[in-house]
């Protein structure tokens, strides 16, 4: 029998608040060398530069047991209605796999039902690919542009951008490669820019909108439908779209696209990366087999995050270490921080995943709360942002727990050796040294010179960033944030939050705006009606 309480409800939180972090400036090498947690596809987590003492660890996992985190998560994976503000299912699990018993719906097995959606579109991908599928003047596609916005655009972009470079030096030489570009923004210089060396003989565009109704996504297809008038005007724009979107969206069967592939309503947006939402544009740009790999990773993660001991169970021993670092030792904030350019965009899809899911303040059933939630995420790979923010994280009054991720092997194997050490050398020993350097700091005379330490790090190592590996941790952080939302007791699975700036925008742009919104109308020249 699941029960639903609030974190200050249960004995283990009020347990925690007694206990004494693990001082991070002790960090020794035997810590490093122990706290180690296996993840899945070959990555690991290092927790040896967290604030966890055994003690703290052995109350975690009372927590855990006390708010019946895994028993939740079976259930949430099983079909128990998790998404209590919209009386939904939440099964993005069951896109990589069966987790548990099977879920039946209306006599339809959703596990099947997936496979089935993603056989069509894998079909589809492969006909692009093998050029059986041309465009309306005849010409093979050599490039397809996603139209997208927020977990129609965030998480595909950055699954794209992590693996195209390891694609293009591992693919078969038989193994067309097609390039993929991302229109998201309603600024008009976005889809501008996208567009403006495109060849619309030669591209597939992918609409992508869950809901159908999203603004700045039928305003870019607009623009491009627009463009595509002037630029190709013998182009037949329908037999170079495809639409993914809900069965009941407005963009379903409407005929004006070349095919339509369907996500239901029990995959989130920010969860949808591994449903067609994600899987069309990665099938046609690096085919169905690498988007399979990618789905295999991220499906061993999931069955990792189903293990009952809390140092076995690395999405679960992430989810509550930050939930001790926000709740007790109250820190507000969280860095990801990879130390690879391929994840360039992934820190900003983890925006989206946790603070969308997180950012609450009433529980599952409206109820306020009286303890802090969801952490403001923000994040840029290594070694750039120590170019950048990181004197902040060293020396400012804030304290900022850092989330690395690193890989043994570079993707493309290229490198050159400069004053003794290649590149990839020095990109590791760079994030060695900012582990310990946050950990244990160095002691000044001069105060401006002094590093107090005491700053907490995890750290996701693997070999290399594979397609399993990524898929992997993709599936880590959507495991990371639903155990953090079921220990807070909130419905990490919807978005009441982004309504209210639509309305606003509607009612400037169609209906009768207040004083101040008009005010601010003026000031930005915002031509409206
Ligand atoms: O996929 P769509 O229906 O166009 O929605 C795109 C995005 O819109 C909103 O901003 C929601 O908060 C996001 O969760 C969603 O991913």
């Amino acid at each position: 029998m699941l029960t639903y309480k609030n974190l200050d409800q249960t004995r283990a939180y009020h347990r925690l608040l007694e206990t004494r972090p693990f001082d991070v400036t002790s960090l020794t090498a035997e810590r490093v060398e122990t706290c180690q947690t296996p993840l899945a596809a070959g990555l690991t987590l290092s927790w040896a530069a967290a604030p966890l003492e055994e003690k703290t660890l052995d109350i975690l996992e009372e927590l855990a047991q006390e708010q019946q985190l895994l028993e939740k998560y079976r259930a949430l994976a099983e079909g128990e209605r998790m998404n209590t503000g919209e009386n939904r299912l939440v099964l993005h699990h069951l896109l990589r796999g069966q987790l548990g018993a099977e879920v039946i719906l209306e006599g339809r097995n959703q596990r099947e039902f997936y496979l089935e959606q993603q056989n069509r579109f894998n079909a589809f991908a492969q006909s692009v690919r093998d050029g059986s599928r041309k465009g309306s003047t005849g010409k093979p596609f050599t490039t397809v542009v996603q139209i997208g916005i927020g977990g129609s655009d965030l998480g595909p972009r950055a699954l794209y951008l992590a693996l195209a470079d390891w694609v293009r030096a591992h693919r078969a030489e038989s193994e067309p490669l097609l390039e993929a570009r991302f229109i998201s923004n309603v600024d008009p210089d976005d889809a501008a820019a996208v567009l403006a060396d495109i060849d619309f003989e030669r591209t597939l565009f992918v609409l992508v909108s869950k809901s159908g109704t999203t603004q700045e996504t039928l305003t870019n297809e607009q623009f491009v439908a627009e463009l595509a008038a002037r630029r190709a005007p013998g182009l037949d724009l329908k037999k170079h779209t495809v639409a993914v979107t809900s069965e009941t969206s407005p963009m379903a069967h409407n005929g004006g696209y070349l095919e339509s592939f369907f996500i239901d309503d029990y995959i989130g947006g920010r969860y949808s990366a591994t449903s067609a939402v994600g899987g069309v544009i990665l099938g046609i740009a690096f085919g169905p087999r690498i988007f399979q790999r990618l789905l295999d990773g991220a499906h061993q993660a999931d069955r990792a995050a189903l293990e009952p001991d809390i140092r076995k169970n690395a999405a679960l021993l992430d989810a509550l270490l930050g939930l001790y670092e926000r709740n007790v030792l109250a820190m507000a904030a969280t860095a990801v921080l990879p130390y690879s350019q391929a994840l360039s965009r992934f820190p900003a899809h983890l925006q989206q995943l946790d603070m969308e899911s997180n950012g609450k303040r009433v529980n599952r059933h409206g109820e306020a709360l009286n303890y802090q939630t969801g952490p403001l995420v923000f994040g840029e790979p290594g070694t750039n942002g120590q170019h950048s923010f990181y004197q902040l994280l060293h020396q400012g009054t804030t304290p900022v727990p850092l989330q690395f991720i690193g890989f043994r092997d570079s993707q493309q194997g290229q490198d050159t050796t400069f004053e003794g050490s290649t590149s990839q050398t020095k990109l590791k020993a760079n994030l060695a040294a900012q582990i310990v350097a946050f950990a244990k700091g160095r002691a000044h005379e001069n105060p401006n010179k002094h590093f107090p330490g005491g700053r907490p790090s995890t750290l996701i190592v693997g070999e290399q960033l594979t397609p399993e590996a990524l898929g992997a941790l993709l599936a880590h952080y959507e495991n990371k944030v639903m155990f953090q939302g079921l220990a807070w007791n909130l419905n990490s699975f919807d978005q009441e939050g982004v309504q209210l700036g639509k309305m606003l925008t509607t009612e400037l742009l169609t209906g009768s705006p207040g004083a101040e919104l008009q005010a601010f109308a003026r000031l930005l020249g915002v031509n409206a009606g």
